[in-house]
Parts: structure tokens; C-alpha cells; sequence
């Protein structure tokens, strides 16, 4: 069995970082694990914090690399949450701002699902309740994760959270050689 994490993986280049596997813990405690799918799209399943338990697929995003080794990726959900996020790979950092609709603050519970089998829910409650004031987040993270899923790899977030599935990432238990999903 192979374990995956490379905490002393290299960042130089945008091929670098498309296909790595993020597993992060923003300073506020709230621990999340994030995708570079391809070049336009990311993958991402919460653990901890204000919607744990939710995870999204193929969440259309700008990815950008800044200078070498730094990385800009931002996106717009149906939820109405933005996302922001730099990355500083080599140095096991990242800044994420996250800016809520109010609506996600005051029902949090609506959006704790697999969100690409309730896109109708998410855009009738972005409309039906408040979007303001906004709730911004703005965070470090201390990466605690990185693997080599490389792109397209549709089973790298393929199944809803479940406590202790990020120690399980870490130690080697969750994927096989091939980064597969080991049945569990
Ligand atoms: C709301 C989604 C989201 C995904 C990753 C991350 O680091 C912050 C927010």
C-alpha cells in the first residue's frame, strides 16, 4: 500500500499544483480538503467547522499561478458563497477568505449535503432568504496533506465525510497505488 502524502513535494510550476490533494485546518479550527481538479475546475469535501459534512464535485473555478509556486484560485457557488484562496504550497500555507450569504449563517444545515444533487435547493434559498450582511472569513490554514491524485481523478472526493476520514487520507488508508478509493 502506498501512502500518498508528500509533504516535501516541490511547487514551481500551475502543472505542479493541478492534481494535488489538499488536506488544510484554518486557524479557526475548521479543517477542509480541497482538489486542484484541472485547470478550471475543483473538487472539495468540509470536515470541521460551520458546514462540516458538506462536499462539492466539479465546482467551476479561476486557478492562476502567481509566481512560481504561489497559486490564486477563486470561484462564485450556487449557494451564493464566495471563495478565495492563495496558496503557498512550499511554505504548508494558505489564506482562504470565504464570504457567506447571510442565508448560510442563519441555515447553515441546508448546505451540509453532497451539493451537486440539490443545486435547485441552493438557488431557491439564495433567493428565498437574506444574502446581507455577509459573513467574511479570512483565515491562514496550515496544510496537513499533500497527495499526487493527478487531474480528473473523480475518486479522490467521491463520498461524504465521515469522522477520522482525513486521518485515514493521512495515514495511507483511503487510497490505493493507483489513487483509487479503497472500499471501507
Ligand atoms: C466554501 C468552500 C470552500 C472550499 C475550500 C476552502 O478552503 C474554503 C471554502
Amino acid at each position: 500500500m502506498t501512502n500518498h502524502n508528500n509533504m516535501n513535494k516541490h511547487f514551481e510550476t500551475l502543472e505542479d499544483f493541478l492534481g494535488t490533494h489538499f488536506i488544510y485546518t484554518y486557524d479557526n479550527g475548521w479543517e477542509y480538503e480541497w482538489y486542484a481538479k484541472n485547470d478550471h475546475t475543483v473538487d472539495y469535501r468540509i470536515h470541521g467547522g460551520m458546514v462540516a459534512g458538506r462536499w462539492v464535485t466539479d465546482q467551476e473555478a479561476h486557478i492562476n499561478m502567481l509566481i512560481p509556486g504561489v497559486y490564486k484560485i477563486a470561484w462564485t457557488e450556487p449557494t451564493g458563497t464566495d471563495v478565495a484562496l492563495d496558496f503557498v504550497p512550499n511554505e504548508h500555507k494558505l489564506n482562504g477568505t470565504i464570504f457567506f450569504p447571510k442565508w448560510v449563517q442563519d441555515h447553515p444545515e441546508i448546505t451540509v449535503t453532497y451539493q451537486n444533487e440539490h443545486i435547485d435547493l441552493m438557488e431557491e434559498s439564495r433567493e428565498k432568504y437574506d444574502t446581507y450582511p455577509k459573513m467574511v472569513v479570512p483565515e491562514f490554514a496550515t496544510i496537513t496533506y499533500m497527495g499526487d491524485a493527478g487531474q480528473n481523478n473523480d475518486q479522490v472526493i467521491a463520498e461524504a465525510p465521515y469522522d477520522g476520514m482525513p486521518d485515514d487520507i493521512r495515514n495511507g488508508k483511503f487510497y490505493d497505488d493507483d489513487y483509487q478509493m479503497i472500499k471501507h
